[in-house]
């Protein structure tokens, strides 16, 4: 990754990057008023969230991109393609830079169930929080077939290792980039709670889910500060993530090439 992300590099990885305050209070409020005033049809009910394929450019369902402008909230005010381009995180992608962006709404006690992105993809997924935060773990495949159980073996699907890898919390305005073996061999998720529990860090975590906070250093509001270091407990509310990502075939073969 570029020598401009270095700085923002979560410990204990390589492959994670955590940019606090990506953009100003002033933005996310005019960017959620924006994502609100965008027309239903935009939106699509998923099993317990919405999803709103703010398809800024339209992925179709061979998972080719069709080029389609995207709208005027994340490439002129604010720019945030252009700021993601900037940091150098889609340096070696295809267009140097997201051309397709997925939106997603969680409200408090909804999630997203460990899973991974995809190779419809370039390797690096480039994720604004808006509204509220989120505990976001990164989850690793188990091993060997012995480790599966019968269940597993049932589900035919390969198991999951429950215990995170990472952790990060995600503060509001804030963007995570997620790379290399985190992207391609590893799984991501955020639970379906309405608060976070943060134990005390060096306290008796007996009866607390034991989650340490790989970016807590890192970390600028108030609250989420205070609760991680000191313990304690955050409130989920209603959260918005634009998942900015380049896609690397598109429609019509014509490259879009790099800006
Ligand atoms: O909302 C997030 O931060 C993650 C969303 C996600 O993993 C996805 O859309 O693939
Ligand atoms: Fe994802």
């Amino acid at each position: 990754m570029t020598s401009k992300l270095e700085p923002y590099r979560v410990p204990n990885t390589d492959a994670v990057y955590y940019i606090a305050d990506f953009i100003s209070t002033e933005e996310e409020a005019f960017l959620v008023h924006k994502i609100n005033e965008s027309p239903l049809p935009k939106w699509k009910q998923l099993s317990h969230r919405r999803r709103a394929v703010l398809h800024l450019r339209f992925m179709t369902a061979k998972r080719v991109l069709i080029p389609e402008a995207m709208p005027s909230f994340v490439d002129k005010y604010p720019d945030i393609v252009g700021r993601i381009r900037d940091t150098g995180a889609f340096g070696s992608s295809p267009h140097g830079g997201p051309n397709h962006i997925l939106m997603n709404e969680y409200l408090p006690g909804q999630g997203i169930m460990p899973h991974e992105d995809g190779s419809a993809y370039y390797p690096v997924v480039a994720t604004l929080s808006l509204g509220s935060h989120a505990m976001f773990h990164y989850y690793r495949y188990k091993e060997s077939l012995s480790e599966l159980s019968a269940e597993d073996n049932a589900d035919a699907g390969r198991a999951i290792d429950m215990q995170p890898v990472l952790s990060v919390l995600l503060e509001p305005r804030s963007l995570v980039v997620t790379t290399s073996s985190l992207y391609t061999n590893h799984l991501h998720g955020i639970d379906g709670v309405i608060e976070d529990i943060l134990p005390p860090p060096n306290g008796d975590s007996r009866e607390l889910p034991s989650v340490r906070i790989a970016n807590a250093h890192m970390l600028t509001c108030q609250d989420e500060r205070h609760a991680t270091s000191h313990g304690g407990s955050l409130t989920r509310g209603t959260r918005y993530s634009l998942t900015c990502r380049d896609v690397e075939k598109i429609a019509g073969g014509l490259p879009f090439g790099k800006r």
